[in-house]
């Protein structure tokens, strides 16, 4: 093999021929010609095999020869899979030979004896070589990039600039549904067909005619699978141009992130809901509550927020373990949110304390309806181990507009208010009041004083009559309780029974109420008055004390009290706390012989009905339904028929707050056994109550 010529056209050529000289021949011409021959001869098959290794640009073959024919060597190449070029240069070979020559694969033949057409066979074999190779590269690169895109786990696909489908790869068949689907019809689907709305309406206005001048929309969106499944995804929308800056086609890159939005809404979820029982947390409700008072503004609605804390969670939580207390918070949740409508809004604040936000409320009012509601769902017992526990709650209410203008003022306030309701006593509700925050300072100031009243001795008791509606005769009385504060005077019980429930001392003081009353009837026994009664209010506090019932045997016995003549004041809001506890404290009571009286009936949420499986003597219904008696628009027809079903179920009526006599003719008309109110006496001093009995006495 010679060196090839660096500055003519190199050539490497493999020659098989069986005459040297022909060869040479061959190889002058073209050297001659241009090329710088890089040559080798060979006149066998063995030696064509053993020089395909090498990288030949063209094989030349004589046609016939003694070892060897053209016609093998042809087929030698091509079995080698070699796409050589391959022309025949021979001084024998006749047109028919030739043209079968061409059949058979041989891209030219040339006479050895006439090689003016060999230059430009040789260049142009040479050239469409090279244009054999770039295409066969291009078809490679080509082939690589569609295996690419069909191994891309995102659906990748090319539009026509309408949006129509040109190709789609198997990601997207597969994320569309439309594997298997003829690829004809696949083709005739348009993007905005497997976008879901708005979205297509988007796509179709805005986002495809921007794309000629923005060339690229990215986003995130939703797909509609053509079984009509919508998945989340983030969409590259590109628009490629042709060179007169015209688009020529569009390319869209899809990926399903239905995942990561799964875990986003898990974490959101997370973020915003309480992990015990599911409800929304204090950070949602703040949310939601600054959109419905921006709502509120534009159209001028009411809004409520309630806060709600459950009355004696704290004894669950220390008697039953903090297991069962979750137990009871995830099932009060589960009532609280199933009495609620769906468009409102329940979060737990913390503990056992929730908040309730009433949106687009046509009367404050409402408010009172939704309590009521809940109430009721909580009639039955909560199942918790194997204890019935009965739950009730404080509630504490403030309204949008009138209690406040922005979220932080509005749960304040709520918060103060069902502190205030909390302090009355379990299962009671105030609507905030701008005096609740002033009185606030001055329960601060009064809570001071109040840790040395009993040691000071600053209670007193007063006492006011109650008489028997027929005849007019006094047959007992209320001890009412009254605080002489050294600076202030006289004091409101309303003012610090609270005070006294929130700091525990209810309990040592309702002790000296009861021992005070105990004394004080013996001194009137004493005086000759001996069959009177007297009733003392007993808190939901005190009758939670354990110690209750010895305490009462105690002050019983050593104030040498008869017991059918001493009279325990409880609210239905007590009973209704622990109903089984209740029960077998009454029934230690009954068999000593004291009796009970439901105070303030038909302010809570029991029913006589509900009550007669109560040892209970009396019921004193509330002033607020006698205020009703004689009232224009006013009702009378619940205390008729609360006296009559009391009646039933054995148990005498006293009316309280009977002001004046058209009040006290009806209800001695309709049969009340007793009446108490300013119409007959406000609340007397021992002294005056004395003058009272004497003159009442006489008459
Ligand atoms: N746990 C205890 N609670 C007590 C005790 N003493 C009183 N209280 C409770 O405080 C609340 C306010 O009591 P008071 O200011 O004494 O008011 C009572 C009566 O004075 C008042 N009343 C009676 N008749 C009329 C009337 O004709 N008009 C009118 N406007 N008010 C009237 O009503 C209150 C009656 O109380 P009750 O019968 O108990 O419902 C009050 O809730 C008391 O219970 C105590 O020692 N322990």
């Amino acid at each position: 093999m010679q060196a090839p010529d660096r500055a003519k056209k190199p050539l490497n050529a493999l020659i098989i021929e069986d005459v040297e000289d022909d060869a040479l021949l061959l190889v002058d011409y073209l050297e001659t010609n241009d090329f710088s021959v890089k040559w080798c001869r060979v006149d066998t098959e063995e030696g064509m095999i053993s020089k395909l290794k090498e990288p030949w640009d063209i094989v030349f073959s004589d046609f016939s020869m003694p070892h060897f024919s053209g016609h093998r060597a042809l087929g030698v190449l091509r079995e080698h899979n070699s796409e050589i070029p391959f022309i025949f240069v021979s001084g024998t070979i006749g047109e028919d030979i030739a043209v079968e020559a061409l059949k058979s694969g041989a891209q030219d033949y040339l006479m050895k004896d006439n090689l003016v057409r060999m230059r430009s066979a040789v260049e142009r074999e040479l050239r469409e070589t090279q244009s054999r190779k770039d295409r066969q590269k291009t078809d490679r690169s080509r082939a690589r990039l569609v295996a690419i895109l069909e191994a891309s786990p995102d659906m990748v696909a090319i539009l026509q600039p309408d949006a129509r489908l040109e190709y789609l790869n198997s990601s997207g068949l597969k994320l569309l549904g439309l594997e298997g689907v003829e690829k004809e019809h696949v083709e005739k689907l348009n993007l905005v067909d497997l976008v879901s709305e708005p979205f297509a309406q988007q796509l179709w206005v805005e986002i495809l005619p921007g794309l000629q001048q923005n060339k690229a929309w990215h986003g995130e969106t939703e797909i509609l699978t053509i079984a009509g499944k919508i998945i989340p995804v983030s969409m590259s929308l590109l628009a490629h141009n042709d060179r007169h800056g015209e688009i020529e086609y569009l390319s869209v890159t899809v990926r399903d992130i239905s995942e990561r939005k799964h875990f986003e809404s898990v974490l959101h979820h997370q973020a915003t809901h309480d992990a015990l029982t599911g409800l929304p947390n204090r950070y949602f409700l703040i949310n939601r509550f600054a959109t419905a008072l921006e709502l509120a503004r534009r159209h001028d609605h009411c809004v409520a927020v309630m806060f709600l804390d459950l009355d004696n969670f704290k004894r669950v939580n220390d008697s039953m373990g903090h297991g069962h207390g979750d137990s009871l918070l995830k099932q009060v949740s589960q009532r609280l949110r199933n009495s609620l409508r769906p468009g409102d809004t329940i979060a737990r604040h913390g503990g056992d304390e929730f908040t309730i936000l009433l949106e687009n409320l046509k009367h404050p009012d409402k408010a009172i309806s939704v309590i009521r509601k809940l109430r009721e769902a909580f009639l039955q017992p909560i199942k918790v181990g194997s204890q019935d526990i009965y739950v009730t709650f404080s509630t504490g209410i403030a309204l949008y507009p009138t209690d406040g203008q922005n979220v932080e003022d509005l749960l304040r306030n709520a918060d103060t208010a069902m502190y205030r309701a909390k302090a009355l006593g379990p299962s009671q509700y105030r609507f905030y009041a701008p005096s609740m925050n002033a009185r606030g300072h001055e329960f601060l100031s009064l809570e001071g004083d109040l840790q040395q009243a009993l040691e000071q001795n600053e209670f007193r008791l007063y006492y006011q009559p109650q008489v028997d509606a027929q005849s007019g005769k006094v047959v007992g009385m209320e001890g009412l309780i009254r605080w002489q504060h050294p600076k202030r005077g006289i004091v409101s019980p309303a003012d610090f029974i609270p005070l006294l429930e929130g700091s525990g001392l209810i309990i040592s003081v309702g002790e000296w109420v009861l021992r005070q009353a105990c004394m004080q009837h013996r001194i009137w026994r004493e005086a000759g008055f001996n069959d009177l009664r007297i009733s003392v209010n007993v808190s939901a506090t005190q009758f939670n004390d354990r110690h209750l019932m010895d305490k009462i045997q105690r002050a019983i016995k050593e104030e040498q009290m008869i017991p059918h003549l001493l009279e325990l004041e409880i609210t239905e809001n007590t009973v209704m706390q622990d109903p089984v506890a209740v029960i077998e404290t009454l029934n230690a009571l009954r068999s000593e012989g004291v009796r009970i009286a439901i105070d303030d009936f038909g302010t809570g949420y029991s029913s006589l009905a509900y009550l007669k499986r109560f040892p209970l003597s009396v019921l004193k219904i509330d002033k607020s339904f006698v205020d009703d008696i004689g009232e224009v628009g006013g009702d009378s027809t619940i205390v008729e028929a609360s006296i009559s079903l009391a009646h039933k179920l054995g148990l005498q009526v006293v009316a309280e707050g009977v002001e004046r006599v058209e009040q006290y003719e009806f209800l001695r008309s309709i049969g009340c056994d007793l009446i108490q109110g300013y119409y007959i006496n406000r609340p007397l001093t021992e002294a005056d109550m004395t003058d009272f009995l004497v003159k009442n006495a006489t008459q």
